[in-house]
C-alpha cells in the first residue's frame, strides 16, 4: 500500500512543525526520515500515522484518505512504533506483542490460533523466542525495542512506521534490527534515524527534514552529500563511495556558525 503526504502541514498553537509536506512511500521501500533534533521528525511520522491530524492537506493510503478509515480500519493498514513506549501496567511480553492482534480480534473473544501464531512468529522474527512469559519490567531497553516491533510485525499491517527503532540497541543488534527492517520487503516502511550511517546503509531512499520541510528526497547517495550535511546538520564530513555501492560519512567537525536553515 502507498502511503502519500499531499501537502501536509500540521501546527502547534500558531506554530508549524510540519510545513506543506509532500512525501510517498511504495510497497517494498525503506523510507528513512532524518535531520537534525526538532526538526519535525516525529511530527511528520505521526502525521502519516494518523495519530496528528494534519491542519492542511491530506495523507492518503492507497489513494484513501487516512482520515476517512475507522480506527480499525487504520490499525489494521499502519502499525506505529514510537520512541521509548513504556507502560506501568504488570505485563508479560507476550502481553505487549499480543497489543498488535487488537485490530484483528472481536472485543469479546480471547486469543484465537492465528493471534498465538502471529505473536509467536513475530517473537521469533525479532529474536525473542523464550521471552512470551517475561515481565515487561525486568526488560532491557534493547529487549523492549525488540517486542514493540515484535508486537508491530504481529500486527500483520502493510506498513510500517518506526520512531527511532535502533534506540537502546547495540551495535550489532542496530544491524541486524535494521536488516531486519529491509527483509520485510512486502511492507511499507518509514524510519525515523539519527545514525545516518544506518540510514545510508539500510534505507532505500532518504527524506530529510529541516524546519519542518523536506530538504531532499532520494536514494542515500543523492541526497547525503557533503554540502548538506554541512547545510542542515552543520557538520563537515566526508562521503566516500567505496565503490561496492556502499556509502562510508567520515565525520570531521562542526560548523561553527551553522548556516540555520530552517532553524
Ligand atoms: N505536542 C507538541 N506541543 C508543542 N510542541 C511540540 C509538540 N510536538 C512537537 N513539538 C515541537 O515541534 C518540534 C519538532 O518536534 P519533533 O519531535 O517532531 O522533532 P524531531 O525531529 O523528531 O526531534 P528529535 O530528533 O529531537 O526527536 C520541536 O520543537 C518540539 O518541541
Amino acid at each position: 500500500m502507498t502511503l502519500t503526504a499531499h501537502d501536509v502541514s500540521w501546527k502547534v498553537r500558531s506554530r508549524t512543525i510540519v510545513d506543506r509536506v509532500t512525501l510517498s512511500v511504495d510497497p517494498g521501500e525503506v523510507l528513512g526520515i532524518v535531520g537534525p533534533n526538532g526538526s519535525g521528525k516525529t511530527s511528520l511520522l505521526r502525521c502519516l500515522a494518523g495519530i496528528h491530524r494534519a491542519h492542511t492537506g491530506t495523507v492518503t493510503l492507497a489513494g484513501q484518505p487516512l482520515a476517512g478509515l475507522g480506527d480499525t480500519e487504520r490499525a489494521r493498514s499502519i502499525a506505529f512504533v514510537g520512541q521509548n513506549p513504556t507502560t506501568e501496567t504488570d505485563l508479560t511480553v507476550a502481553d505487549v506483542v499480543a497489543l498488535g492482534r487488537i485490530p484483528h480480534r472481536s472485543r469479546w473473544n480471547g486469543l484465537s490460533d492465528d493471534d498465538r501464531s502471529a505473536i509467536s512468529a513475530g517473537l521469533d522474527r525479532v529474536g525473542l523466542p523464550g521471552f512470551a512469559d517475561r515481565r515487561w519490567q525486568t526488560l532491557s531497553g534493547g529487549e523492549r525495542q525488540r517486542t514493540q516491533l515484535a508486537r508491530a510485525f504481529a500486527q500483520e499491517a502493510p506498513v510500517m512506521l518506526l520512531d527511532e527503532p535502533t534506540n537502546h540497541l547495540d551495535i550489532r543488534s542496530q544491524l541486524q534490527l535494521m536488516r531486519l527492517i529491509g527483509e520485510s520487503s512486502e511492507k511499507t516502511t518509514a524510519v525515523v534515524l539519527h545514525d545516518l550511517q544506518l540510514a545510508a546503509t539500510f534505507c532505500t531512499r532518504l527524506a530529510v527534514v529541516d524546519g519542518g520541510r523536506i530538504a531532499a528526497d532520494g536514494p542515500p547517495e543523492a541526497v547525503l552529500t557533503a554540502e548538506l550535511l554541512t547545510d542542515v546538520f552543520g557538520i563537515t564530513a566526508d562521503v566516500v563511495h567505496d565503490g561496492s555501492g556502499l556509502l562510508m560519512l567520515r565525520y570531521r567537525g562542526v560548523v561553527e556558525q551553522p548556516p540555520g536553515r530552517g532553524r
